[in-house]
């Protein structure tokens, strides 16, 4: 473009995942850094640069396992408990460190404690148990064999055996050994220092106060924390503005580590910067921009000076995926480890997941142990534009390129991004809500382990129905029969009545075309001021039905914004994208907005009937009875008084 506007590149072709891999792999072949040597106390988690070999017997003599007398067997050959043995006592005691002096000559025996070493002529430790000490002499009961109670020198390591070997990550059961050698300094592989950049006006540090339109970077904390975890040292470079030559200075300055991460600016808005400047370099620069893989389409790699420099994409939830399916293994191998294997597990897929073609898609999801032993795998309904969706997820399946989607019911492998999370007592699904928060908060503190995970009132009944929960949260209307979550309820699902939550319109307090309205003033000054924009919500939620009561046929400014979440209303009302909406009485008093009732929403809880009576079940049933729990629910705008479940 030639009028100044940015310029706005195509991706180059979207290559799949083995081309981008391969690609980067022709033009930077990853090898460890270099060998330093470091103290055994610093070396949990570096990576073994070299065989290290025992340069002592362990243990380094032959050492009495148990407490008692050192012999030499045959005196003992005829020791009965009818008809003891008789040996002189030798003037010493080997305790453990003690080098022994005096010979055991046939007829004699020297006391010895466990860890002794053994001294020259006794070939056996009789136990303390099977003799009686009997003045300036010893009388054995049991006979013993030759090498009983004795361990020889280098049988547990012996002098010269290798006992790791290079490429070994060093975890606390490999120091033990090393340190049992004697071993106090070990070479292990430089870790490779990993420049890490933000890029985005919005971004704050976290720590800072929140502002309007600010998104706290957590991409440059996720990704020093996962460079760590796969052996890297992070370089925490923080955030760069929004601005080509800032940047540039910032990546200059980066070049100096041995890997550079960006995040942000990949994609093709204009303020996409960073694919601009590494546009620039011919070393070979951009090797890959573009990979049919969702999330993570607008990732780049490039190669300069020698170094990998990869671009992640903005999005949280592509930034770290993409990190760890591209970057982290380039990363292991130049910290001298092996590729990671990631765990699988077979599952079955509950809900159907649409998928598009042409892309390799990945889709978050959290697993539960289902009725049949076996594992369900629910996918996490929240975006790559999601921080939550990595973080929580346990794994993640792959739906191919070809693939338009997997049917419910679907058996899937479950690639995990965890080792095996602990079985829970409790398990919670369905509609996120802070009450329930509060309720599992509770149970955790009694002790019990809880288990929950958000995948909306509709995920919960399926999960409900299937049995591979303990409570489903929902609140689901129906317009029909006005009534609350009843019509959903599957066969052997019985219906725990859980608390209300009041809806009513929110605006903000200090508009002074509503301050102080209510009721029907306030429903009357909203259709006579056709300034006033309202936010809506999403066909399908029980909010939607009753913002469509209170329309009727009126269509007001706004209308066609329609988020899905009460927490998305209120926002755009405190923001002033909107000036009026339907939202819960706890979310508008936390967002600071004045509040005018409409009627209460059901918030009720799905137990499928085998689950009913388990320990931590009734205890969760027992919490909706509980005074302090009743008064904490009520702290957080949650109505348990009277009637509930219709
Ligand atoms: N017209 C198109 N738009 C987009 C496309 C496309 O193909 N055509 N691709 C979409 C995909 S897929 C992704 S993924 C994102 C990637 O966007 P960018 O890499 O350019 O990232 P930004 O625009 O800078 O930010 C996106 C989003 O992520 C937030 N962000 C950025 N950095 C951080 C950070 N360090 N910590 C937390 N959050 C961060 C940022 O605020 C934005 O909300 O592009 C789509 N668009
Ligand atoms: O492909 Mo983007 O990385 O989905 O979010």
């Amino acid at each position: 473009m030639s009028d100044g506007a940015p310029e706005q590149r195509q991706f180059l072709r979207a290559v799949s995942r083995e081309e981008a891999l391969a690609r980067l792999r022709a033009a930077f072949v990853p090898a460890p850094l270099g060998v330093e040597t470091v103290a055994l106390e610093t070396a949990l988690g570096r990576v073994l640069a070299d065989d290290v070999a025992a340069a002592v017997d362990v243990p380094g003599f032959d050492r009495a396992n148990v407490d008692g007398f050192a012999v030499r067997a045959a005196d003992t050959e005829d020791a009965a408990e009818d008809a003891p043995v008789q040996l002189a006592l030798n003037a010493e005691l080997l305790t453990p460190g003690i080098v022994p002096g005096v010979e055991v000559a046939p007829g004699t025996a020297t006391p010895i404690a466990t860890g002794g070493m053994l001294p020259r002529g006794a070939d056996a430790v009789v136990m303390l148990e099977h003799s009686d000490r009997a003045g300036a002499g010893v009388a054995v009961t049991r006979p013993a064999a030759p090498g009983a109670f004795v361990t020889h020198a280098g049988a547990d390591i012996a002098r010269g055996e290798s006992v790791l070997f290079a490429g070994q990550p060093l975890g606390s059961r490999e120091i033990g050994l090393l340190a049992a050698t004697g071993t106090g300094e070990v070479p292990v592989w430089r870790r490779p220092r990993v420049a890490i950049l933000s890029t985005g006006d919005e971004l704050l540090a976290p720590g800072e106060p929140p502002r309007d339109g600010g998104v706290y970077d957590s991409n440059g904390h996720i990704l020093a924390a996962a460079v760590r975890e796969h052996g890297g040292e992070p370089w925490a470079l923080g955030i760069v503005r929004d601005d080509e030559a800032a940047l540039q200075a910032a990546i200059e300055q980066a070049l100096a580590a041995d890997m550079v991460l960006l995040s942000g600016g990949t994609s093709k808005g204009e303020g996409d910067i960073a694919h601009r400047v590494a546009g620039h370099w011919d070393d070979p620069g951009i090797v890959v921009h573009g990979v049919a893989v969702k999330p993570g389409k607008p990732l780049c790699l490039a190669v300069t000076r020698g170094r990998p420099v990869v671009l992640l994409p903005g999005f949280p939830t592509s930034a770290i995926f993409t990190f760890q399916e591209f970057v982290a293994p380039v990363l292991r191998a130049m910290a001298g480890r092996r590729e990671a294997m990631r765990s699988r597990r077979r599952a079955t897929l509950p809900l159907a997941l649409p998928s598009e073609l042409g892309r390799a898609e990945y889709h978050m999801v959290g697993l539960l142990p289902d009725a049949s032993g076996g594992l369900a795998a629910y996918p996490i309904p929240k975006g790559s534009g999601a921080v939550s969706t990595f973080s929580r997820a346990d794994g993640f399946i792959v739906a191919g390129e070809r693939s338009r989607g997997l049917a419910a019911g679907s058996e899937v492998t479950v690639y995990c991004l965890d080792e095996a999370q602990e079985l829970p007592d409790v398990v919670a699904v369905g509609s996120h809500c802070v009450g329930l928060d509060r309720m599992l908060a509770r149970l955790r503190r009694e002790g019990y382990a809880v288990r929950s995970l958000h995948v909306g009132s509709l995920g919960g009944v399926e999960a409900a129905r299937r049995g591979d929960c303990d409570v489903a949260g929902v609140h689901l209307l129906d317009p029909e029969t006005d009534t609350y979550n009843r019509p959903w309820l599957p066969d052997g699902v019985r219906l725990l009545p859980g608390y209300r939550r009041r809806q009513g319109i929110c605006y903000r307090a200090d508009d002074e075309r509503l301050a102080g309205l209510a009721g029907t003033a306030l429903q009357t000054r909203l259709r006579a001021d056709e300034a006033l924009v309202m936010v809506n919500r999403n066909a399908g939620s029980g909010t939607r039905v009753l913002v469509d009561r209170l329309l009727g046929d009126w269509q007001p400014p706004g209308w066609g914004v329609q988020p899905a979440s009460h927490n998305a209303v209120a926002a755009a009302v405190a923001q002033g994208r909107a000036d009026w909406g339907v939202t819960i009485a706890p979310v508008a008093a936390a967002y600071g907005l004045a509040f005018d009732p409409l009627r209460d929403e059901h918030y009720d809880f799905l137990v499928p009937e085998s689950r009913w009576d388990r320990p931590a079940v009734a205890r969760f049933r027992a919490l909706l009875e509980d005074e302090a729990m009743r008064e904490e629910l009520a702290n957080v705008g949650m109505r348990v008084d009277g009637e509930s479940g219709e």
